[in-house]
């Protein structure tokens, strides 16, 4: 059935077909004037690589680690509110196929499936994300929960205190539950899939802050209820309290600006995600891969720098990690696969990611994804420029031996957790 998938994009097509408008488009779409959503895409295509050949690049290997932990590749699944409602059972579907792949999965704050109900359904550690409530009480209790079930890192969300404008959300009565408008009941009647699919799970509404938070009985539109229950208050100070009861590693998301990095990096988090939320709340800010190298340059060298927004495919994995990225998260690249085709569009989504990082590194003429840097950049950024110029005026003053393979500079190593731990 997925024979013909070629490419993320033809997951998102299908996608499309299977899954209910309203969830569909409050996947597929950004802020405002999806101005940041495009740019996050578009700066992609913008960044060259430099092609290499008569390169032995029989053996390769795209394995690295993620806050001292092995993954298979340089990717993780982003946390994704309402999982389960591009699929039945979503979180579960998704925690598997990364579990399968031997990547992390993070599971929202704002998932349909439980910490717990996911936690039972699988069998190795997954991420826990944390939105902070004015409540903190409750707080501490999901930060608890997460810990009772073992989850083997906290991520934080740090760029959705207060939530930014949706027009396709509004426009679809994005409510929780959802509305049923004459126009979202007449969708359904195409989706029977998703319908069927929903009708066997008990899984349809927020596992996570059902019963817990006060107001979630009525939940009129989750707009409203999220500028009821997130603190806008949220501050440096309350990272440093929530680092307190969280004992493991801690992983700062949201990050798109290098003073703020540097706060991140102070405070001791263990990495940072480098993310405008997909596009999704400041529209107007930069595309985060953009961002990426001032940030990398500016604490690459004491907190690990991970990056999110516009990944679509393997390729632009691969240029997150030459600009200096430890690891990347992919959001709507599995969420596509996901409501194409459930567990298993999930695992065709990382297949496809996987196969493109491997030949584009080859391509490139590298062989281990640990040497991947700003020297397979056609137009690498100015701040690389100048260390590459270093680099390379210190290499003619100590001539080095010859060597049958082409020099080249060495990739800017971020520090992982593990070794500042040790
Ligand atoms: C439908 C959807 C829901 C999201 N929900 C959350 C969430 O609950 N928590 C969070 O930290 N980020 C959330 N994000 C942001 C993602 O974690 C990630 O930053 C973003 O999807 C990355 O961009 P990409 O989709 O272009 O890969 C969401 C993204 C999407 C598309
Ligand atoms: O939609 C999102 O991006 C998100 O993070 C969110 C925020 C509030 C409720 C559910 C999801």
């Amino acid at each position: 059935m997925l024979d013909k998938v070629t490419d993320i994009n033809d997951l998102q097509k299908r996608a499309r077909r299977r899954v209910p408008r309203m969830f569909y488009d409050y996947a597929d779409s950004g802020s405002w004037s999806e101005g940041t959503y495009r740019d996050n895409t578009d700066a992609f295509s913008r960044i060259k690589l430099r092609q290499r050949v008569a390169v032995d690049i029989d053996n390769r290997s795209v394995r690295t680690q993620m806050i001292g932990q092995d993954v298979s590749m340089p990717v993780a699944l982003a946390p994704v509110g309402m999982t389960g409602m591009q699929h039945p059972d979503g979180e579960i579907a998704a925690a598997r196929a990364a579990e399968k792949f031997g990547v992390p999965f993070t599971l929202s704050t704002m998932s349909v499936c439980s910490i717990e109900t996911v936690a039972q359904a699988t069998t190795k550690p997954f991420w826990f994300q944390l939105y902070v409530m004015r409540d903190r009480e409750f707080a501490e209790a999901l930060i608890n929960r997460a810990k009772a079930a073992k989850c083997s890192a906290l991520v934080l969300t740090l760029d959705l205190q207060i939530l930014a404008q949706r027009h396709k959300d509004i426009k679809n009565g994005l409510s929780a539950p959802p509305k049923p408008t004459l126009a979202n009941i007449l969708n359904l009647a195409f989706k029977p899939q998703w319908c069927f699919g929903m009708l066997g799970t008990t899984n349809r509404s927020f596992g996570n802050v059902v019963g817990h938070a006060k107001g979630v009985s009525d939940m009129s539109s989750l707009s409203e209820w999220t500028h009821e229950q997130f603190d806008p208050t949220l501050n440096w100070e309350s990272i440093a309290w929530i680092k307190k009861r969280w004992d493991g590693p801690l992983i700062l998301k949201g990050i798109n600006d290098v003073e703020d990095a540097r706060i991140a990096a102070d405070i001791g988090a263990d990495a940072i995600i480098v993310s405008n939320h997909g596009g999704r709340q400041l529209d107007g800010a930069a595309a985060s891969i953009d961002m990426l190298a001032p940030i990398v340059d500016a604490v690459g060298d004491r907190i690990e720098v991970h990056f999110d927004s516009g990944i679509r495919s393997g390729q632009d994995i691969f240029k997150a990690i030459a600009l200096g990225a430890k690891s990347t998260y992919i959001g709507r690249a599995f969420i596509y696969g996901l409501g194409a085709a459930g567990e298993a569009g999930v695992t065709k989504a990382l297949d496809i990611l996987h196969k493109e990082l491997d030949l584009t590194m080859a391509l490139c003429g590298e062989t281990d994804i640990a040497n991947v840097g700003h020297h397979n950049l056609l137009n690498p950024p100015s701040t690389a420029r100048k260390t590459l110029q270093a680099k390379s005026a210190t290499k003619r003053k100590t001539p080095a031996k010859p060597k049958a393979t082409a020099a080249r500079p060495t990739s800017r190593k971020q520090t992982s957790a593990k070794s500042r731990a040790s």
